[in-house]
């Protein structure tokens, strides 16, 4: 199994997390000041996703990255890749982002004078609640949520990459620079446009209990959001998650198809 994907993989997601990382703070309302909690994860993550992905494709097509412009693979082949890649990356994301999401959701009531003492002191410091609270499966909650929203939306994003890639290059030819930039991050966008309804509902699930009550799945979640508030409730942060998408993808693409480039 090719390892320089997920290599590649990891860098990419580095440097894009960098450049999104003003973006994740004000969405945060400043939580996460340091880099290391994203970068442990999220950067990890990505590596997961693109080698996953570029394996999952090396096993249907049976041609390598540097093969891929000249002998380009379906978009089927594509979507089933990066169906995969999604599937497994939501699996590894389940945790950090459950962590993620209890600290984002107790910083509104931190900032208030008088208010109690926060929950959780930090991200170990929650992840070590969990599991006290709710055993380690307690970081899973939420997990599949995370599938629904992952699985289909990763198929999109690398669809949406190549699609754009192929429409702006002579066939058969790698792209250039600015070609990888503009197509990774409209896949960026197009994959948060589609990823948004459900990752309200996923973050409505992870506070289940805290501040939101116990739902007893994705469709109630789903159906009690909506009736209580409307269906503009599935687009919450989509304005905040587009303008991110678009140079953190930009970046994380033009990065790996560099650094496999010169691997080559
Ligand atoms: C849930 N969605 C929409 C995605 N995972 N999309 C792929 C982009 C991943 C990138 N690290 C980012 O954070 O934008």
């Amino acid at each position: 199994m090719p390892v320089e994907e997920f290599v590649a993989g990891w860098i990419s997601g580095a440097l894009g997390l960098v450049l999104g990382h003003p973006f994740d703070t004000v969405k945060l309302l400043g939580f996460f000041k340091g880099m290391s909690f994203p970068i442990a994860s999220i950067a990890v993550v990505n590596s997961v996703l693109f080698g996953v992905y570029s394996n999952t494709l090396l096993a249907l097509t049976a041609t390598s990255h540097q093969e891929r412009w000249a002998q380009p693979p379906s978009y089927t082949h594509v979507f089933i890749a990066g169906c995969t890649g999604g599937f497994v990356q939501a699996y590894c994301l389940a945790p950090f982002d459950l962590i993620k999401v209890r600290l984002q959701n107790q910083t509104e009531p931190r900032a208030r004078p008088g208010s109690p003492p926060p929950r959780y002191r930090g991200p170990v410091h929650c992840a070590v609640s969990i599991c006290r609270e709710d055993g380690p499966w307690g970081l899973f909650r939420g997990a599949w949520a995370l599938t629904l929203r992952d699985t289909p939306t990763l198929g999109i994003y690398f669809v949406t990459y190549e699609w754009l890639c192929r429409q702006s290059t002579p066939d058969r030819q790698n792209p250039g620079a600015a070609t990888v930039l503009v197509a990774g991050g409209f896949a960026g966008i197009a994959s948060w446009a589609v990823a948004t309804p459900l990752d309200v509902i996923k973050s409505r699930m992870q506070m289940g209990g805290l501040k939101h009550r116990v739902y007893r799945g994705v469709l109630d979640c789903m159906v009690s959001s909506a009736r209580q508030e409307g269906l503009g409730v599935f687009f919450r942060g989509l304005t905040i998650n587009s303008a991110r998408a678009f140079p953190v993808n930009a970046v994380t693409f033009l990065t790996y198809e560099y650094l496999l480039s010169s691997w080559g």
